[in-house]
C-alpha cells in the first residue's frame, strides 16, 4: 500500500555505528569531540557504503562542546567520505540530545523535506572546555578591540593572577547548585530504593553488555577507535558482592549511590542511519525498525519535590496511549541508567497509584515492567555514558534487537527508549519492526 499524497512518510533506522565509549583519561584522551564524531560516522558510511552519499540532514551534538566548534556537526561531515554538499546542525538537549537528533531528522522526513538523515551526538568528559574567570574574559575582549599600543599595554598592565584562575568543569544544576548525582541521591531516598536494589541493577547492566559483546551483537553496531575495541567502562566480573564493597559517593544520609551504581564520566560518539523505504530500497537497505513517535516532559524540580531525573515517568504513559499502547505491547524497553536510582525510582512511579494518578493525573498506573524485557543488551552502568552520544547507543542497538526479534517470531515488535537529561528534562521514543516482507499487511 502507498501512502496518499502529502501524508506523512514512513521513516526506518536502517542501521548504526557507535565508536566504544571510553573512560575519562582512557584511549580517547587528547581526542577531540570533532575527531571521535568523524570516526563514528566513517564507521557509518563504511558498512553502508555511503561514500559520496548526498544526506538529507546530518544532525548531531555535544553537550560539553568548545567555542570553536560552533558547527561541530557539519565540520564532522566534512572530515568524512560523504558528499560535501551534505547539510548539518548541531543540535543540543543535555543527556537526550541523542535522541532529539533523531527526532528532527524523522520529522523533516516524514514532512518530506528529506529522505535521508543521519542522528547521533558525541562528547567528551577528558576534553571538556574549561573556561577562564568573567574578568579575565572581559579584559581579553577589550584586549581585542584595542587600537593602540599604549590601550594594548595598559590593558595587559591590568591583569592579576587571580584573573588566570580556571573554572574547573562541573555537572551542577545552575539553579540548585547540586550535582546530577546529588540530585538521583535525593529521589533514591524519597522512592526508599535500597543499595542492593541498585547494585543487581549494575551488575545485570555489565552481565547484559559482555554477553552481547560474547554474542557478537555489536558486530554490526561498532568500529573500534584508536586501539579501543571495547566499551571501557565495561567489567564482565562485576557481581553484586564486588559492588557492595565500593564506598559511597553521593548524598549525605543513608548514602547508596557509588561509583558501581551511577554511570562514569566518559567519552564516545554514535551516529544512526534513518531514511525512506524507497531510499533504503534504491540503495539495497534493509529497515531496521520504524521510527513511530516521540514524547518529551519536563518536572518542577526547582520549585516542587519533584525528582530532576523523572520527567520521562510522565512522557512514557503519554507516548503509549497517544499510540493506542499499554505496556504489555511493548516487548523490550530501554531505559537510559543515568544512575541505577534513575531507573529504579521511574519503574516504581509507574507502578504508583499516588504518584501517576493523584500527582500527574493520569487515570491509572503505567504498570510494571518484566525485567526481562528491561535493558537486555546492558545499558549506561556498563557501556558508559558519553552525554549526547548514549541516544544513538541506545536507537541502534534497540533497532537491531526489534529487527531480529521480529524476524525470529515472524510478530511484530515494540520497543521504547527512555532517556531523562539534566535540568529536568526526559524524552521517550517508540520503535516497532514488522518480520521482513509484512511491513505493508
Ligand atoms: C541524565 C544523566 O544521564 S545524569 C548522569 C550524568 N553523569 C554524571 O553525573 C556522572 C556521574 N559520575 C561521576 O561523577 C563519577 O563517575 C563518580 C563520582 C560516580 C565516580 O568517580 P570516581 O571515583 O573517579 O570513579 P572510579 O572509576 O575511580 O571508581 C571508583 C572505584 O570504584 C571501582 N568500581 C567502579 N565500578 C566498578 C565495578 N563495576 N565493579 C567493581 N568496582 C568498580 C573502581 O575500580 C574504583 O576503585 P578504586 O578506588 O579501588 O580504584
Amino acid at each position: 500500500m502507498t501512502a496518499p499524497q502529502n501524508a506523512p512518510r514512513r521513516v526506518h533506522v536502517l542501521g548504526g555505528n557507535r565508536i566504544p565509549f571510553g573512560k575519562i583519561g582512557g584511549a580517547y584522551r587528547g581526542v577531540s569531540n570533532r575527531d571521535m564524531m568523524t570516526a563514528a560516522l566513517d564507521g557509518l558510511i563504511a558498512r553502508y557504503s555511503l561514500q559520496n552519499e548526498r544526506i538529507g540532514e546530518v544532525a548531531g551534538g555535544a553537550v560539553l562542546k568548545r567555542a570553536a566548534d560552533f558547527n561541530l556537526t557539519r565540520e564532522s561531515v566534512l572530515g568524512t567520505a560523504l558528499d560535501p554538499h551534505t547539510p548539518a546542525i548541531d543540535m543540543q538537549k543535555a543527556c537526550a540530545t541523542g535522541l532529539e537528533t533523531l527526532n528532527f531528522v524523522t520529522a523533516k522526513i516524514r514532512l518530506g523535506q528529506i529522505d535521508s538523515g543521519i542522528a547521533g551526538g558525541v562528547d567528551s568528559a577528558s576534553d571538556a572546555p574549561i573556561e577562564v574567570s568573567d574578568s579575565l574574559r572581559r579584559k581579553l575582549h577589550t584586549l581585542s578591540r584595542a587600537k593602540t599600543a599604549g590601550q594594548r599595554l595598559s590593558l595587559v598592565g591590568s591583569l592579576r593572577p587571580s584573573d588566570f584562575a580556571p573554572l574547573a568543569p562541573r555537572n551542577s544544576e545552575p539553579r540548585t547548585g547540586l550535582s546530577m548525582g546529588e540530585h538521583q541521591a535525593i529521589t533514591t531516598r524519597e522512592w526508599g530504593i535500597t543499595r542492593e536494589e541498585q547494585d543487581e541493577l549494575a551488575a545485570a547492566s555489565h552481565r547484559n553488555l559482555a554477553a552481547a559483546y560474547e554474542e557478537g551483537f555489536f558486530d554490526t553496531l561498532m568500529t573500534g577507535y584508536r586501539g579501543c575495541g571495547r566499551d571501557e567502562f565495561l567489567r564482565p566480573d562485576t557481581t553484586v558482592e564486588k559492588l557492595a564493597g565500593l564506598k559511597t559517593v553521593f548524598g549525605k544520609e543513608q548514602a547508596t549511590m557509588t561509583a558501581g551504581n551511577s554511570t562514569g564520566l566518559s567519552d564516545g560518539a554514535s551516529a544512526v542511519l534513518v531514511g525512506t523505504e524507497e531510499w533504503a530500497a534504491a540503495r539495497g537497505l534493509t529497515p531496521l525498525a520504524e521510527v513511530v513517535d516521540f514524547r518529551a516532559a519536563a518536572t518542577d524540580y526547582v520549585h516542587g519535590d519533584e525528582g530532576l531525573l523523572m520527567a520521562p515517568v510522565e512522557a512514557m504513559p503519554r507516548l503509549l496511549a497517544d499510540n493506542g499502547l499499554t505496556i504489555d505491547d511493548i516487548d523490550f524497553f530501554e531505559i537510559h541508567e543515568a544512575f541505577a536510582g534513575t531507573v529504579l525510582s521511574t519503574l516504581k512511579a509507574w507502578e504508583s497509584r499516588e504518584y501517576m494518578v493523584d500527582r500527574l493525573g493520569f487515570d491509572d498506573v503505567l504498570g510494571t515492567v518484566p525485567r526481562e524485557k528491561l535493558n537486555v543488551k546492558g545499558s549506561s552502568l556498563a557501556a558508559g555514558h558519553p552525554f549526547a552520544a548514549t541516544g544513538g547507543r541506545i536507537v541502534a542497538s534497540l533497532a537491531t534487537m526489534l529487527r531480529t526479534a521480529a524476524d525470529d517470531t515472524g510478530r511484530t515488535q515494540r520497543g521504547v527508549i527512555s532517556v531523562c537529561a539534566a535540568s529536568g528534562q526526559g524524552v521517550v521514543c517508540l520503535l516497532q519492526a514488522e518480520p521482513v516482507g509484512q511491513e505493508d499487511k
